[in-house]
């Protein structure tokens, strides 16, 4: 890939999106530009990829073709005004950050800048996120495709209109929380049965891999995979009855659903 590729914040997922790229090779180290405060001044940043560390965002801006914005979304609106004079006409402007809206980023960069909207999720830390991709107008398929094969670097991608991140940002963005809540709760049952905690978090974290990996590849529906489980008067249905009554699923969908409102209130700010 020929573009010069930008990251204004490399804090958990500017980094994991990043390393990504790195790993994957399809961009040289050389054509790779940062900035982060927290980053000493010339500081060497993946020596072995030779990347460039710069001395502020607008830096930055300058040198890339594409950028990432990666900085909290309670300054990136200060980010994206102290960049825009720096931008090029074509340059890419990708931000990862919640509940903040293209028109926001427009109204900052210029609505004819093309901006891409992103909805990743930390389990990109281990090459394995889920990304959506949001792009406005002014991309174009070919712009999109490149801007697709950076974040295929991390994991799974998916495109979808804007008004859909907030349901992104509940079934992918925000539930790796609610995956690790459940986790550390089959764990805390393990060990309460007797197993050692290092093993309980082995066991329940490879089931959860696992299951997600069996639905993804076998393409069947969660509930013919659960009954698969539970055998006529075994084990498994004694617990199922009990997620039943204590309303698992319905806490799950309300947890969901918070997150979507939460989301939804932010980007209407
Ligand atoms: N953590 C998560 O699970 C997810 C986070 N996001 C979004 O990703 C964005 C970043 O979040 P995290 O990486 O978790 O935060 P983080 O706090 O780990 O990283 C932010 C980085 O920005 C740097 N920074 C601060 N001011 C800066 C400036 N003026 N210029 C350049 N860099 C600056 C900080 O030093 C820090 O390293 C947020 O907008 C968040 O909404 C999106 C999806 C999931
Ligand atoms: O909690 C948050 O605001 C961010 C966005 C999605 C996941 N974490």
């Amino acid at each position: 890939m020929e573009q010069r590729i930008g990251f204004i914040g490399i804090g958990n997922m500017g980094n994991a999106i990043l390393q990504g790229i790195l790993a994957s090779n399809i961009v040289p180290g050389t054509q790779i530009y940062v900035y982060d405060p927290q980053l000493d001044k010339g500081q060497a940043l993946n020596q072995s990829y030779s990347i460039n560390n710069l001395e502020s965002a607008r830096d930055v801006a300058r040198e890339s073709d594409i950028v990432f914005i990666a900085v909290k979304p309670n300054i990136i609106v200060d980010v994206l005004n102290d960049i825009q004079k720096e931008l090029k006409k074509n340059t890419i402007v990708i931000s990862i950050a919640a509940g903040v809206t293209i028109k926001t980023i427009a109204k900052c960069v210029g609505y004819e800048q093309k901006i891409v909207r992103v909805m990743p999720n930390t389990p990109a830390l281990v090459n394995a996120a889920m990304c959506s991709i949001t792009p406005n107008t002014e991309v174009t398929d070919e712009e999109l495709t490149i801007v697709e094969s950076l974040l295929n670097c991390i994991g799974a991608t998916e495109i979808v209109p804007e008004y859909l991140i907030d349901a992104v940002v509940g079934a992918s963005g925000s539930s790796p929380a609610f995956v690790f809540m459940f986790i550390e709760a089959l764990a805390d049952g393990a060990v309460k049965g007797g197993l050692a905690r290092k093993q309980a978090y082995k066991f329940a974290a490879q089931a959860v891999l696992g299951s997600a990996k069996l639905l993804l590849e076998t393409g069947k529906h969660p509930g013919e995979l659960k009954d698969m489980v539970c055998s006529p008067a075994g084990t498994t249905i004694e617990g199922v009855q009990m997620l039943e009554e204590k309303g698992f699923r319905a806490a799950i969908l309300d947890a969901v659903e918070a997150a979507i409102k939460k989301s939804k209130d932010l980007s209407e700010k």
